[in-house]
């Protein structure tokens, strides 16, 4: 019913949830808290569902992050055209502290990726009209809320000059971003 692999960061993980097609389309159970526990998959329970639009190709929201007490994991996918989504290992003392990984969520693919609390994220649109939905395991914190700057690790994005909010524009750099994190083996 579901397809679940490990990325370069072993506790992002790549799931594609099984579609079944006939003459009208097609039909998928994108979120089943039961199929992906027995393929083996124990994810958090979510307690808010995001969804976005961004209009143009090119369009880059991230990195982002909420600090603890309000920390979230994500279960994210492309709902409509096509995005990269990156993920970042922000936990301090891990052994891939600073690495990334980046998977290709389209419209077409269907597949999700599971990024979890202490990982840094973001997304670049490869088409325009771009919409991206995500679950979280916390509900949003504008205080907690904090940005890490998309160039400061070497990520390679497919674009020099994205379209990015203010506060993305002048987010930390990553060499002197203090994280929040810590990694816990
Ligand atoms: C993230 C968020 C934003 N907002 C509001 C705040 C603001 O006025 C408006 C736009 O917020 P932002 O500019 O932070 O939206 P955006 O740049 O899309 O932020 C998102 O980026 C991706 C990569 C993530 O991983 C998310 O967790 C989130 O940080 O929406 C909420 O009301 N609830 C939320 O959960």
């Amino acid at each position: 019913m579901v397809e679940i692999s490990s990325t370069t960061l072993p506790e992002v993980k790549l799931i594609t949830p099984r579609r079944f097609g006939d003459t009208r389309g097609w039909f998928s159970e994108s979120w089943n808290k039961n199929t992906l526990s027995d393929a083996g998959l124990d994810l958090p329970e979510f307690v808010q569902d995001n969804h976005s639009m961004s209009a143009q190709m090119g369009t880059l929201r991230g990195l982002h992050f909420q600090s603890p007490p309000h920390a979230q994991g994500k279960l994210v996918r492309c709902a409509r055209g096509a995005l990269l989504d990156v993920a970042v290992d922000a936990r301090r003392g891990s052994p891939r502290y600073g690495q990334w990984m980046a998977e290709e969520l389209t419209e077409e693919n269907g597949r999700q990726l599971w990024i979890p609390p202490g990982f840094l994220h973001g997304f670049v649109t490869l088409l325009p009209n771009t919409e991206i939905n995500y679950k979280c395991t916390d509900h949003y914190a504008p205080e907690c809320d904090g940005s890490v700057l998309w160039s400061s690790l070497g990520i390679e994005w497919g674009v020099n000059a994205p379209i990015l909010s203010d506060k993305d524009a002048v987010a930390t750099p990553f060499d002197v971003f203090e994280t929040p994190f810590l990694y816990e083996g």
